[in-house]
């Protein structure tokens, strides 16, 4: 059993049909599977207990009840006052929510969600046994009103995308693993993110050896956007940086507090990284078709993608372009956008909701918010379980889109979903930090960890 974030690998995800079958094949060789199970949660339940008060194990009437019974008699062994029913006792050390699991497939009733309640409002930490009650193991979504916001969350047997995507974080807290002594025989389902290796520099590299960007955006009052792209790719290591800022015209300086900073063009530098959009406002959806048909590698935000969910052409633009060349960083409500549905329906299945997106528009696609996804057309699709709600700012998100064009610069080998992968843990890791984070300060806490 181990604290499984931060990852230091890429860890395989199953759904929960994968995960049924690597249980289905382990059961005919360990058929003490759920003695394992119980006997972890109870030893994870006795570092966790607070106080001298019972534990209180709410079994529900499936496997994952019986994990709870298993875990319930493990603790009386070794003297623990236990508790197990729906009603709270009097002061509990802490709460095991063994309610529901895998086996979750409708709205828990009004009567599990009285339960539910309870465990919430009794004041003891909640450790949750492989799913917190109510929450889908495949999305993350609570299957109905309600799923338990447990505090710990032992995770069994397999690691499910549910837990790291949608509203997974906000009800896992802490998240634990046993694999239960089983190596997971299935196809994964996605991949979850670990840190990509740090890039080398050689002792004789020269600017040009470090590739270049054109950032192209910030019409008038939005220039901050492309300026904080820009910085973010200088930041990151690209050789020169080009800012084409769509509302300036004149000799003005791309960035008065950023003099390394230049101004350029599509046409002066055809072979640049692209990174286009960023507060571009009506004005980039012009440009586009230009940028689109010559550079040769683009990560395209904002007001560019907007500007493509609203025109058909540039979507047959998009698709023509070679699957590994073009990376779309759409947020829930652009992503919706494209995809012509609301953004609820997006984060109701976030996982299949970037895979499809991707598919249509023959690009690699990351979709933002807590546990991005980062979905491919014949890739395994990934999930980021780094960053937090610091990252929840303005700008943010023209930081991600310039620091994966940086990465991409000095890496012009590397097709657009590995560049996706170490570009958004990386943003993610960096933006963990307790309270508000300025997207400014963002990119000095990326330049420190690079
Ligand atoms: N087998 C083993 O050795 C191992 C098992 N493990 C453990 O087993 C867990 C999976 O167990 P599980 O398949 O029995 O499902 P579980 O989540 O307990 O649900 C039970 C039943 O509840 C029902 N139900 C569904 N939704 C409902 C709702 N909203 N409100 C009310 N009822 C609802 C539904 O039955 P239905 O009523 O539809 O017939 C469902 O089948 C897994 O998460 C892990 O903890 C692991 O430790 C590995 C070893
Ligand atoms: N609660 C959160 N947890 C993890 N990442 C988050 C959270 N909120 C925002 N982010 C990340 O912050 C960035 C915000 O991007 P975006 O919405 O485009 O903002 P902006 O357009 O203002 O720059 C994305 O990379 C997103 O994944």
């Amino acid at each position: 059993m181990r604290l499984l974030l931060p990852t230091t690998t890429t860890l395989p995800l199953f759904d929960v049909a994968a995960s049924r079958r690597i249980e289905a094949r382990a059961l005919a060789h360990s058929p003490d599977l759920m003695e394992r199970a119980g006997l972890a949660v109870a030893k994870l339940a006795l570092a966790l207990r607070r106080g001298a008060g019972p534990v209180w194990v709410v079994c529900g009437p499936g496997n994952n009840g019986g994990d709870g019974h298993v875990a319930a008699r493990r603790l009386r062994e070794v003297g623990v006052d236990v508790h197990v029913g729906h009603e709270a006792p009097q002061h509990p050390a802490l709460v095991i929510d063994a309610l529901l699991g895998l086996g979750l497939n409708r709205a828990p009733s009004a009567e599990l969600c009285v339960t539910m309640a309870a465990m919430q409002t009794c004041g003891a930490p909640i450790l949750a046994v492989d799913l917190p009650s109510g929450l889908l193991g495949d999305t993350g979504q609570a299957a109905g009103e309600r799923a338990v916001r447990a505090d710990h969350t032992l995770t069994l047997l397999t690691l499910k995308p549910g837990l790291f995507t949608g509203e997974g974080r906000a009800h896992t807290g802490r998240i634990w693993f046993d694999d239960l002594g089983i190596a997971a025989d299935d196809e994964p389902t996605a991949e979850l993110l670990g840190p990509a290796a740090r890039l080398e520099r050689s002792a004789t590299s020269h600017k040009g050896s470090h590739g270049q960007v054109l950032v192209v955006g910030g019409a008038p009052g939005m220039q901050g956007a492309a300026r904080l792209a820009a910085r973010a790719a200088l930041a990151c290591g690209a050789g020169r940086v080009y800012v084409d800022l769509l509302g300036l015209s004149g000799d003005e300086g791309a960035d008065a507090g950023r003099p390394e900073l230049m101004r350029g063009s599509l046409a002066e530098l055809p072979q640049a990284v692209g990174v286009i959009g960023c507060g571009a406002g009506p004005a980039m959806a012009a440009a586009l078709p230009g940028l689109l048909r010559e550079l040769p590698r683009i990560v395209i935000d904002a007001d560019a993608l907007n500007a493509i969910a609203a025109e058909p052409a540039l979507q047959d633009l998009l698709r023509a372009r070679p699957v590994g060349t073009t990376l779309l960083t759409p947020h829930p409500l652009e992503a919706a956008r494209l995809l012509g549905r609301d953004t609820a329906s997006i984060q109701a299945d976030r996982l299949a909701a970037g895979s499809d997106l991707a598919q249509r528009l023959n690009c690699t696609v990351v979709l933002k918010g807590s546990g991005s996804v980062i979905a491919t057309p014949g890739e395994r699709p990934a999930i980021c379980a780094s960053g937090g709600p610091a990252l929840a700012t303005a700008g943010s998100g023209d930081v991600l889109a310039g620091w994966l064009g940086g990465l991409w610069a000095q890496q012009p080998q590397a097709g657009a979903h590995a560049i996706a992968c170490a570009g958004v843990d990386a943003h993610g890791r960096a933006g963990e930090v307790a309270g508000a984070l300025r997207a400014g300060d963002l990119i000095e806490h990326l330049a420190a960890q690079a």
